[in-house]
């Protein structure tokens, strides 16, 4: 048990699916996995351990935001031993060269963020992925013939703005979408020498305010929870 988690030490897999919505970590465990287990639900944000593909896996929620994510995944990786993370979330588009529901595979998050400097000395604007869960990503994507686009993201703390427009920060390393955790997960991941990646499916056309609706941001993103759940079969051992 953590301070934020629930579980049992033993009772959360190596390998962790993330999404932000609670729901959305409900919805993969009653139609992905097997032989689910409830593990912890502490502040309604749910943890299942499962099997996939007869591979123990567990998936669970971040919350919204660098500070919530920051909590989930120090947990997972410090007090049960979680060696990958893959965050699966939603992510609104910056320019109409991209479709609603495309799929991106995070290669690096940048972010105005002061999350990876006051925890952990890391200076940096933008921080890459970490281990070699992005690129096994992108040789599963490829066997299962199914599109995802290799790219920059914005992590920004902010949902609503004053300012229409790209953020400055966003034009200057070509961040294609934004979305508001990958940049604390890999800071978390870098500082801890563990592994991280980022899938996020389009919800949001920023430039033509197109949009998916609230049911289809839980439920309607199987390619991205498909291509995550076959990704992480390379990861589990047992
Ligand atoms: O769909 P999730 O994973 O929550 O991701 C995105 O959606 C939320 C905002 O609606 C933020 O958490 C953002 O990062
Ligand atoms: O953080 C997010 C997620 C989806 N859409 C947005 O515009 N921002």
């Amino acid at each position: 048990m953590s301070v934020h988690i629930a579980a049992k030490k033993g009772e959360i897999a190596k390998t962790v699916l993330q999404p932000g919505d609670p729901l959305r970590a409900k919805y993969i465990a009653d139609n992905f996995l097997n032989e689910v287990r409830l593990v912890s639900k502490t502040r309604n944000i749910y943890y299942f351990t499962g099997l996939y593909k007869g591979k123990e896996i567990s998936v669970g929620a971040s919350g919204m935001g660098a500070p919530s994510i920051g909590i989930y995944s120090y947990e997972l990786y410090t007090e049960y031993n979680v060696d990958t993370i893959i965050r699966i979330g939603t992510c609104g588009g910056y320019t109409s060269e991209l479709n609603l529901f495309d799929v991106l595979n995070v290669e690096n998050a940048a972010s105005e963020s002061t999350y990876a400097k006051f925890a952990w000395g890391i200076e940096d604007e933008i921080i890459e992925n970490q281990g070699n869960v992005f690129g096994v990503i992108n040789e599963t994507a490829a066997k299962l013939s199914q599109a995802v686009k290799s790219t920059n993201i914005h992590t920004s703390d902010i949902f609503y703005r004053a300012t229409p427009g790209t953020p400055a920060i966003a034009e200057k390393y070509n961040c294609t979408a934004v979305e508001m955790e990958a940049f604390a997960l890999f800071a978390n991941a870098k500082h801890l020498g563990k592994n991280a990646a980022t899938l996020l499916t389009v919800s949001d056309i920023i430039p033509t305010q197109e949009q998916i609706s609230a049911d289809q941001r839980e439920q309607a993103l199987t390619p991205m929870i498909e291509l995550a759940l076959e990704t992480a079969l390379h990861f589990i051992k047992t």
